[in-house]
């Protein structure tokens, strides 16, 4: 396994926000994290990223316990794109895609011909290579989104979590990006709301409700009309598309 939790639990001023939640990923495969509005999906990928600790349970990368990594190595390794995430300084397309070489560089040390390499290939890959010298403020929300998915690939990781990598984006680049991700081969987290694109994208899926996990396996397995009327409280029919893929048609 790649990256693997167990028994998480994560707690707030004594609201539970996680409880007892186990995920593992194979290495290369992308895990859709779903679930309603204030499940838990956020809070989940920022203990997997390691920028909260749990109260209860372990996450490990390789049999690793993260908890007892440095925090440049895990830098080094995993990318997370949190939600409306921001930069308020004066910069540009280029520096912001710059942040994801940080723990690649010695302090105080220029950009080497790799950290140049590593930037002008996440733009390629995300489309904003004609936008590297625009200023971050004068983008646009979609393209924001694209610059911090540059920023997470030069980052050059081995696990990518995402946290609705779609928001903001037309329909084209929703595609557009989640085809990325799937050719990345890396191994991904993503939280998405579209249940479809989960269904086409995804190897694995897993559900959260109230911060507990409520299903895990294969879309096929996982998006069926009772668990759709009783998470997501919507009815819905069902259709395969082209390649065989499950495509729900809500009513
Ligand atoms: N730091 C915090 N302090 C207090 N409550 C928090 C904190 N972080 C998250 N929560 C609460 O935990 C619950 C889960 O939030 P989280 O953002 O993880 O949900 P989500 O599934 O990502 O939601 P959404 O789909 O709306 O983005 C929410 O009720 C939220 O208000």
């Amino acid at each position: 396994m790649s990256i693997a939790a167990t028994n998480l639990g994560w707690s707030v001023r004594r609201r539970t926000i996680l409880d007892d939640v186990s995920v593992t990923v194979a290495p290369g495969t992308i895990l859709g994290l779903l679930g309603p509005n204030g499940s838990g999906k956020s809070s989940l990928l920022r203990l997997l990223a390691g920028l909260r600790r749990p109260d209860r349970g372990r996450v490990t990368l390789d049999g690793q316990d993260i908890a007892g990594m440095r925090r440049r190595d895990l830098a080094r390794r995993v990318a997370l794109v949190q939600q409306h995430a921001a930069t308020e300084m004066n910069v540009t397309v280029q520096d912001v895609v710059m942040l994801g070489r940080t723990p690649h560089r010695a302090p105080l040390s220029g950009c080497s011909a790799a950290d140049l390499a590593a930037v002008d290939t996440a733009l390629a890959q995300t489309g904003m290579t004609d936008r590297r010298d625009q200023g971050w403020q004068s983008l646009s929300g979609g393209e924001r989104q694209r610059v911090q998915i540059a920023r997470a690939l030069a980052q050059n990781p081995r696990e990518l979590f995402l946290d609705e990598p779609t928001n903001h984006l037309d329909i084209q680049h929703q595609l557009e990006l989640l085809r990325l991700i799937a050719r990345l081969g890396l191994t991904s987290i993503v939280a998405l709301h579209n249940l479809n694109h989960a269904a086409m994208f995804c190897d694995r899926l897993l559900v959260l409700e109230g911060g507990r996990v409520v299903a895990e396996g294969t879309p096929d397995q996982v998006l069926t009309a009772d668990l759709l009327a009783d998470v997501f409280r919507v009815r819905c029919d069902f259709h395969r598309t082209s390649d065989g893929r499950r495509h729900i048609l809500f009513r």
